[in-house]
């Protein structure tokens, strides 16, 4: 009995030791494949439940085999479910964070709802169905999923306690490709972790959101570098004359006018003229011009007088026996107005007419020479005067007020019967001495101006250019005006030199003008 014992007791020992021996192998095995296939990722800790159904099963050999190996899809059931604190649990195999990175993917309501109502869940190929199309990849993934449900048996037996898991079989050695896929996938759905999670899925979570924003992130920029700004080719608003595209003839057109004529404005023109000493001078001791009352006074005028520049300086006197030329202190009297040639009275005085546009002011201008205010109507109404009005100055000189031609408050055909009178006038008048031609300072001669000039030169008519209305601009001004028709008008044969300049309203230039005129009266015979 005792050897029979013994060797029982020999036998028994050698059974533990082959069970232990079996036993090690297979932890061995575990730990080989684990290293071999799970390349350092799985190092989360994984909970499985239960010994059967959860991806292991035991072979002939009593070794232990993962299910499904053969690459089909296997299903897993969950085993249990628990209620507690009216959280639903459900009871998975693996919870890595590649599988809850995966879980995530999938997401879905849908899924959670089918999670919820079935208790069971697709382990392999539940993510989507684009990944069936990477076979090879979901069997990398399917071993991966085994061996982490192998290493969750043994240490969920340790924690005694399992919580929900997720299962999905793609793991984290997803490719690029896989990966971009998965960003492609993802794109309609908005992502969404239902089931609770532990701090290892946060931080999962965190990690895949980051990635998945660096993805979007990629995406945005790479839009950004799409987007295409489209021209209209028929917009010419944002292209420049020399960018190549096709532009509108007129555009071309005014292109090449402005490369062929660097014309100057009329502007320009204008201001680029440089006065004579003479005319600068005189412009300058008759304050002609724009001036400042303050100007004025300190020159010793009285201000307070009208036209104070026809006044002596520092003198309050401002009656018509104090004018230098005898001539214009005599009484200004109306004797004649004509509508037609036939009514123009015998030429027994020699007469100065006053020619010009509408509104130059030239009845004005008769006031202005003998001080005597309202002996000629005025009005700044264009076209007042509508007859050739003859006035008396003493006995021996007559002034003509003359209508205005041009832009005037009257009928076309009336317009033209005035200025064919004045031509008249100006063209056949015996005892005509000088034909003062009135030009507004500021605006300059217009194309009716001229008309009149060529022809009292062809009737060799006497006439003298008299700038009015210098008040109104910069002396600079009145003195480049004065010099620009100096300039045109040099060749003239009929024209009497210089160019007067006036203001009726300041008396500028006047006391100048009455001794050019009064010579004429002087010399005049009949
Ligand atoms: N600032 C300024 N205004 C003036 C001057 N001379 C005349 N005026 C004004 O110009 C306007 C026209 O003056 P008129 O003397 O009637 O002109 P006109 O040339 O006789 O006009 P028609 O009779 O219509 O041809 C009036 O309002 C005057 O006050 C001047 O030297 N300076
Ligand atoms: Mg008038």
């Amino acid at each position: 009995m005792s050897t029979e014992a013994s060797l029982r007791g020999k036998l028994s020992k050698k059974l533990k030791l082959a069970v232990n021996t079996s036993n090690n192998s297979k932890k061995g095995k575990a730990q080989a494949r684990r290293k071999n296939g799970l390349k350092g990722d799985l190092k989360t800790k994984e909970f499985q439940s239960g010994e059967q159904g959860n991806g292991w099963e035991f072979d002939e050999g009593k070794n232990m085999k993962p299910l499904g190996s053969n690459g089909r899809k296997k299903r897993i059931y969950a085993q249990a479910e628990q209620k507690t604190d009216g959280k639903v649990k459900s009871y998975l195999g693996t919870s890595t964070r590649a599988s809850r990175k995966a879980a995530k993917k999938v997401n879905s309501d849908e899924f959670v709802k089918e999670n919820t109502s079935d208790r069971s869940m697709w382990v392999s190929n539940a993510t989507s169905q684009a990944k069936r199309s990477s076979s090879s990849k979901i069997k990398i993934t399917k071993e991966k999923v085994q061996l982490s449900n192998a290493k969750g048996k043994a240490q969920g037996k340790e924690m005694g306690k399992i919580e929900s898991v997720m299962i999905d079989d793609s793991g984290n050695g997803l490719s690029k490709k896989h990966r971009q896929h998965k960003a492609e996938l993802s794109k309609g759905k908005k992502q969404k972790v239902v089931s609770p999670l532990n701090s290892t899925k946060g931080k999962a979570r965190d990690k895949t959101g980051l990635d998945d924003d660096l993805e979007m992130q990629d995406d945005q920029t790479k839009k950004k570098k799409k987007r295409v700004i489209r021209i209209d080719p028929y917009d010419t608003s944002n292209k420049r004359l020399d960018d190549g595209i096709v532009i509108d003839g007129s555009v071309k057109k005014k292109k090449k006018e402005l490369e062929e004529k660097p014309e100057m404005s009329k502007n320009a023109q204008f201001r680029a003229i440089q006065p004579s000493p003479s005319i600068l001078s005189f412009v300058e001791d008759n304050l002609l011009g724009r001036r400042r009352l303050i100007e004025l006074k300190r020159a010793g005028y009285n201000i307070d007088l009208s036209a104070p520049l026809d006044n002596v300086p520092f003198s309050t006197s401002s009656e018509r026996e104090r004018i230098e030329e005898n001539i214009f202190r005599n009484k200004l009297e109306f004797f004649a107005a004509a509508k037609v040639s036939s009514s123009f009275p015998p030429p027994n005085l020699p007469e100065i007419a006053f020619a010009g546009r509408s509104n130059v002011g030239k009845s004005s201008l008769l006031n202005s020479l003998t001080r005597q205010w309202g002996v000629v109507r005025v009005s700044d109404k264009p076209g007042l005067t509508q007859t050739i009005n003859f006035f008396k100055l003493g006995s021996k000189l007559c002034l003509v007020d003359l209508p205005g031609y041009g832009f005037a408050y009257a009928k076309e055909e009336v317009k033209e019967a005035w200025e064919d009178l004045v031509k008249e006038y100006v063209s056949t008048r015996v005892g005509l001495r000088r034909v003062c031609l009135l030009i507004d300072t500021k605006w300059g001669m217009k194309p009716r101006d001229h008309e009149l000039i060529e022809l009292m030169e062809r009737s060799q008519t006497k006439y003298q250019i008299c700038l009015t209305k210098t008040d109104v601009v910069f002396p600079i001004d009145v003195a480049r005006r004065a010099m620009q028709i100096e300039e045109s008008l040099k060749e003239n044969k009929s024209l009497v030199q210089p160019v007067m300049m006036v203001s009726s309203k300041t008396g500028a230039g006047i006391r100048s003008l009455r001794t050019v005129l009064s010579k004429i009266a002087r010399f005049a015979k009949l």
